[in-house]
């Protein structure tokens, strides 16, 4: 066995969670899931700390309204790029993402499996995250080279575990098992499973309807004994306050808790929080 990182350890050493987020195939909502989990989380007045580790196309930048934001070096580490939350939350959030570090922001990089592995193990041990309720963890697609990458990274620094995200169209495919059969292999606890995109949410009275077949996560879930968080529906609100962000630079944090999707979200984040292990300190 591996020696464990200290670099990484002491990094870590005053966050109390950690969760990963998952998805068997691109374009199913992991980022979105991950930014909802985070403004959920600061709206329960939780410290919240959110990693982009998908580093062929990092999208929470765009997400949070960071866009054109740099991160600073200073003497403790990579500084995390703070949101500026409303008054009346009391919790914090902050994020790193390989996007705040390209020289042009909307640009991507094509690197081979020793340079993520290298930026991956960056982002564990040199980011000065200060004390955290929760470190987000976002992850491409699939299971490449940052999955191995960031499962090794975290082997000795007990997370709580991974959020598996599916649609119900993806929910039946070999992707989402692939994501659980890795989890097993690198003995990664499974959180649960978030079916997203599930039903529609109408912009003009806010009645939800399904569109495709639903249920196929939990139906998932109970196959493979692993918990069901819940199900979250298409909402056009969500979208609009996340391209608003960019042209009225009104950010979603201050919004989100409006959205008809708050409430929904909440319910998954009370389920996902019943299954976090004892905070790490
Ligand atoms: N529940 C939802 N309601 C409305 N729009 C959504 C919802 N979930 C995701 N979207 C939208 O779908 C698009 C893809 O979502 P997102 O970027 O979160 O997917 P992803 O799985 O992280 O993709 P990738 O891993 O390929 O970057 C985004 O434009 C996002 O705003
Ligand atoms: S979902 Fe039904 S009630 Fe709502 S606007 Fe559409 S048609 Fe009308």
């Amino acid at each position: 066995m591996e020696e464990p990182m200290s670099a990484s350890l002491e990094a870590l050493s005053h966050i109390k969670h950690i969760f990963l987020i998952l998805s068997g195939k691109g374009g199913v909502g992991k980022s979105s899931v991950t930014t909802q989990t985070a403004l959920a989380l600061c709206n329960f007045g939780y410290k919240v700390g959110v990693l982009d580790i998908d580093l062929t196309g990092p999208s929470l930048p765009r997400m949070f309204g960071l866009e054109g934001q740099s991160i600073l070096q200073a003497q403790q580490g990579w500084m995390p790029v703070p949101i500026p939350v409303p008054d009346n939350l009391k919790g914090e959030l902050k994020v790193i993402s390989l996007g705040f570090l390209l020289d042009d922001k909307g640009n991507s990089v094509v690197w081979r499996g020793p340079k993520k592995a290298s930026m991956i193990k960056q982002f564990i041990s040199s980011v000065a995250w200060g004390e955290l309720d929760y470190l987000l963890i976002d992850t491409p697609p699939g299971t490449g080279d940052e999955h191995i990458s960031i499962a090794e990274q975290l082997r000795w620094s007990n997370p709580d575990g991974a959020i598996i995200v599916t649609t119900p169209q993806s929910v039946a495919t070999a992707d989402v098992k692939k994501e659980i059969n890795f989890c097993r292999k690198v003995e990664l606890n499974i959180l649960g499973i978030v079916e997203n995109m599930s039903g529609f949410i109408c912009p003009h009275c806010a009645e939800c309807t399904d569109i495709f077949s639903s249920g196929g996560g939990s139906k998932l879930a109970r196959n493979y004994s692993i918990p069901y968080l819940g199900a979250i529906p298409i909402d056009p609100k969500f979208v609009e306050l996340i391209e608003n962000q960019a042209t009225a630079g009104e950010l979603l944090v201050h919004s989100y808790h409006e959205s008809s999707i708050f409430p929904i979200f909440k319910d998954i984040l009370l389920k996902l929080l019943e299954q976090q292990k004892p905070p790490r300190i």
